[in-house]
């Protein structure tokens, strides 16, 4: 079985190498998708008995691992030396600073780093993280996948 619970957060970044628009500061309301398969709990009376993992189980590790780090902060590629010294100047800037460009892909890729492990198999029912797909506009989105990432 497989469940899947959508999160959304706003961040800034800019891809600097980009040779369009997207090299500019500007930000997203970005959507993740985080996608878990498992067992259906069976066991008799347990809080989560009839599901793979309960909703606001999935979102509340998500949100202590990876949302609340990344909302209202700028995403910026450490090699991207003139934004990020800037956003080192501002005093207090909730910054992330990322070893890649802030790409769709490259976010969807760390988001599953990041949330693989974090979600424990507690019952006994293969809980594992299947898929993060990142939507970076309504229009465009990027999937990382167990196996293929
Ligand atoms: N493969 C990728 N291509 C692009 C990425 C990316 O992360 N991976 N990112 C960008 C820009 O950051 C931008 O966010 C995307 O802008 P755009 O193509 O304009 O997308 P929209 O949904 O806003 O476009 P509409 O024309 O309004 O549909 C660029 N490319
Ligand atoms: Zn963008």
């Amino acid at each position: 079985m497989f469940i899947t619970r959508r999160l959304e957060f706003d961040a800034g970044h800019r891809i600097s190498t980009h040779n369009s628009q997207c090299r500019h500061l500007h930000g997203h309301r970005y959507c993740i998708e985080i996608t878990l398969s498992g067992n259906i709990i069976a066991d008799e009376g347990v809080a989560q008995q009839g599901m793979v993992m309960d909703y606001s189980e999935v979102k509340r590790i998500a949100k202590s691992v990876l949302v609340d780090q990344w909302d209202h902060a700028f995403l910026v590629y450490s090699g991207d030396t003139k934004v990020l010294q800037f956003l080192q100047s501002i005093e207090d800037h909730k910054t992330v600073v990322l070893d890649v460009q802030p790409t769709a892909e490259n976010l969807a890729l760390l988001a599953f780093e990041i949330l693989d492990g974090a979600y424990q198999d507690s019952y006994g029912n293969h809980l594992q993280l299947e898929q993060v797909r990142l939507y970076e506009t309504p229009n465009c989105w990027a999937d990382a996948l167990r196996g293929s990432v």
